[in-house]
C-alpha cells in the first residue's frame, strides 16, 4: 500500500519511509531544559535545545505526555487531552516546537494515552456523579470486583486488584494500571469518537506520529484476558484508516509489551493495516543478557525468529526508556539471573523490571556502552534513544518508582547541571550527584570539549548510520560464527528494493555487522558462503579488511567487547559506489 503524496508540512523533506530511516530520541519535557527558572523543564527549554539534537543526528523527538495531569504517573494520567500542563507552556509553545523541529527536518512523535484517563478527568468525575448521564458509560463499572478475575495485574508493586470501589457511584471501576487511572470503556461509541477527535486534534497541530500507549488493553471480554482482544484490533484498524485518509504520511506506533506473535498483529495486513510501527520488547532484555553472559545464543535465536511484517511497517528497537527495563518478555529463571546481574540492590527493581539507566546498568564501561549502542543501531528496526544516555548519565535509585531515571538533563558543570537557574531545592527532581555520575563531570559541555567522549562517539555513529540507508531499510540475515560470544549478521538491500522504497540513487549495499560479547580478546571464523571472494571495508575508518575466502569464511580478531561494521564489496570495481 502507498501513502500517495501527502501534503508536506513546511520544512520537512518528502520521504514516505521517514519513520524507517529515522533515529528517535525520547525527551521528557519536564527534565530537559527549564527556560524560566521555575525548576521545571518546559517547551521553550526544549526548543532551545533543538540545535543540539540536530547536531547529534536525531531525526524524531518522542515527547511523552505533556497534557494537563495530576502527575501521579509521569503524565500518563491525563486530566485533559487538549491542554498542555501550564508549567510546560502553552499550546502555542507546543506549536512552535513542532514548527521549529520541522524547520530542521526533524519530526515530532507524541503519546496518545487512550486506555485510561486520570481519575481527575472531567469524564470520570461526571461518570461517578451521574451513572445515567452522558458520561455514565465512559468507564468500565461493575457491581462486583469478581469480573475478569484471571486478568493479570501489571503494577504488581502497588496494586492488589484491577478493580477499585468508588464511594460516590457505589460501584467498582476497572483499571489495568494504577487505581487512579480508570480504564475507558471502548464499548461506548461516544468514547471511540472522543478518542478519534483527540488524535485529530494533535495531528491538526502538526505532529508526525502518535505512540499508542498500552494499546493491548483497550477492550475487556469474559472469554479473553483483556490483552489484544479482537475488538482492540478492529478499533486500531479504524483509527489507522482515519489517519491514512485524513493525515497521510503520519504514523502510529504500538506500545504492546507482548510476545512477537501477538505484537505482529498490531501491524495488521497490507489490506487492513493497523500501526506503522511497534516496539520490539523481546530483543531488548536479550541484549542485556548477552552482555553479561558473554553468550550470543539467546539473542541470535530471537533475531533468527523475527517474524515477517508488512513491507510498509517497521519495528522500534530500544535499550532504555522512561519506564523500567521490563523483564516481562523473559522466563522466570532468566529474569532472576538478570536481577542478579543488574538489580543486586532491591531498590533497583520495580514491578517486573529494573529502574536504572543504561550507563549504571553497564557499570559505566565505555566499551560495553558502545557495543550495546552499536548493536541497537544495527538491528532491523528504528532505534529509540533515551535522553542523557548519549553522555552516559547516571540514575538515582533513592527516588520513587521510575523517577530513578527521569532526573534533569546534565548540560554543564554549572548550578543544577545547567538545567535550570532555580534554587536547587525547587527542582522537580534533583540532579544526579553520585560519585561516578556527578553532573560536575558527566555533562554535555564537558563531553563536547573532549573529542573521544561518548557524546562525540554517539554523534559519529549516528551520522555514519545515516549515510547507509541499508540500516533503516534493508534485510537482516544472521550468519554462522564459530565463537559462542560472537554474533554476526548481514544487513543488505538491493538497488531494486531501494528504488521500490522511494530511493533515487544507487544504495545497493551489504554490511556485515559483528559483535563480540566476550570480556577479553577473541578470534572467530565467520561463515559467509554467499559472499565468497568479496572484499570488506571498515565503515568507520575506511580500512580494507581481509577478503572473504573462496570457501566463504573469514577470520576476525576482536578486542574485549568490540564490534565491526564491514561493508562488503567486489574487490576492484564496486568500491565507493
Ligand atoms: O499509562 C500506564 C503506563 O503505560 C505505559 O506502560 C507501559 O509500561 C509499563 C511499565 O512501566 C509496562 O509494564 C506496560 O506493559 C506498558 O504498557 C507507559 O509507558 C508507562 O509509563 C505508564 O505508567
Ligand atoms: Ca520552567
Amino acid at each position: 500500500m502507498s501513502f500517495g503524496t501527502p501534503p508536506l508540512l513546511p520544512g520537512l523533506q518528502r520521504d514516505e519511509n521517514w519513520f524507517k530511516r529515522a533515529v528517535y530520541y525520547e525527551v521528557l519535557v519536564r527534565a530537559f531544559a527549564d527556560s524560566n527558572g521555575d525548576g521545571i523543564g518546559d517547551f521553550q527549554g526544549l526548543i532551545s535545545k533543538l540545535d543540539y539534537l540536530q547536531w547529534l543526528g536525531i531525526d524524531v523527538i518522542w515527547v511523552p505526555p505533556f497534557f494537563k495531569s495530576p502527575l501521579r504517573d509521569g503524565g500518563y494520567d491525563v486530566e485533559d487531552y487538549r491542554s498542555v500542563l501550564p508549567e510546560y507552556g502553552t499550546i502555542d509553545d507546543f506549536r512552535e516546537l513542532v514548527t521549529k523541529a520541522h524547520e530542521r527536518n526533524m519530526r515530532v512523535l507524541i503519546d496518545i494515552v487512550i486506555n485510561h484517563t486520570s481519575d481527575q478527568h472531567e469524564w470520570f468525575q461526571e461518570s461517578r456523579r451521574d451513572p445515567d448521564g452522558p458520561y455514565g458509560d465512559y468507564y468500565v463499572w461493575s457491581d462486583t470486583d469478581e469480573k475478569y478475575e484471571d486478568y493479570r495485574i501489571i503494577f504488581v508493586d502497588t496494586e492488589e486488584s484491577n478493580w477499585t470501589f468508588d464511594t460516590e457511584r457505589r460501584q467498582y471501576f476497572f483499571h489495568r494500571f494504577f487505581s487512579h487511572q480508570p480504564d475507558l470503556n471502548f464499548e461506548s461509541e461516544a468514547v471511540q469518537r472522543e478518542v478519534f477527535d483527540v488524535v485529530r486534534f494533535w495531528l491538526d497541530l502538526g505532529v508526525d506520529g502518535c505512540r499508542l500507549d498500552a494499546i493491548p488493553y483497550l477492550y475487556e471480554t469474559e472469554d479473553g484476558n483483556g490483552e489484544s482482544e479482537p475488538a482492540t484490533h478492529e478499533f486500531v484498524k479504524r483509527l489507522r484508516a482515519m489517519v491514512d485518509e485524513e493525515y497521510p504520511g503520519r504514523v502510529l506506533l504500538a506500545e504492546a509489551n507482548q510476545w512477537p506473535h501477538e505484537v505482529v498483529d498490531y501491524f495488521g495486513t497490507e489490506e487492513e493495516p493497523e500501526c506503522h510501527m511497534a516496539f520490539d520488547f523481546p530483543t531488548m532484555p536479550r541484549i542485556f543478557y548477552a552482555l553479561r553472559s558473554q553468550q550470543k545464543q539467546e539473542l541470535e535465536d530471537v533475531l533468527r525468529e523475527q517474524l515477517e511484517i508488512p513491507s510498509t511497517a517497521a519495528w522500534g528497537v530500544f535499550l532504555r526508556n522512561h519506564d523500567e527495563l521490563t523483564l516481562e518478555m523473559v522466563d522466570e529463571e532468566y529474569r532472576q539471573t538478570m536481577y542478579g546481574w543488574y538489580a543486586y540492590d532491591p531498590r533497583m527493581r520495580v514491578n517486573v523490571g529494573i529502574r536504572r539507566r543504561l550507563a549504571p546498568l553497564l557499570e559505566n564501561n565505555l566499551d560495553e556502552i558502545k557495543l550495546a549502542n552499536a548493536l541497537l543501531l544495527s538491528l532491523k528496526g528504528s532505534p529509540f534513544l533515551y535522553y542523557g544516555d548519549e553522555i552516559g548519565m547516571g540514575d538515582n535509585i533513592w527516588l520513587n518508582d521510575r523517577d530513578a531515571s527521569r532526573t534533569p538533563m546534565q548540560w554543564s558543570p554549572d548550578r543544577n547541571a545547567g538545567f535550570s537557574s532555580a534554587d536547587a531545592g525547587k527542582l522537580s527532581l534533583p540532579v544526579v550527584q553520585s560519585l561516578v555520575y556527578n553532573y560536575g563531570h558527566v555533562n554535555v559541555e564537558t563531553q563536547m570539549a573532549q573529542s573521544a567522549s561518548l557524546l562525540h562517539w554517539t554523534r559519529r555513529i549516528l551520522h555514519l548510520r545515516r549515510e547507509h540507508p541499508v540500516f533503516g531499510l534493508g534485510n537482516l540475515q544472521v550468519v554462522e560464527t564459530d565463537h559462542e560470544s560472537v554474533l554476526a549478521f548481514v544487513r543488505s538491500m538491493s538497488d531494486e528494493a531501494h528504488a521500490n522504497r522511494g530511493g533515487m540513487h544507487s544504495h545497493a549495499e551489504r554490511i556485515l555487522c559483528v559483535f563480540s560479547f566476550a570480556h577479553s580478546p577473541v578470534h572467530a571464523r565467520i561463515q559467509l558462503p554467499e559472499f565468497a571472494g568479496m572484499a570488506m571495508e571498515d565503515c568507520f575508518g575506511g580500512q580494507e579488511f581481509p577478503t572473504i575466502g573462496e570457501d566463504g569464511a573469514v577470520d576476525l580478531t576482536f578486542g574485549a567487547q568490540q564490534f565491526y561494521w564491514l561493508r562488503l564489496h567486489q574487490p576492484q570495481f564496486e568500491r565507493n559506489t
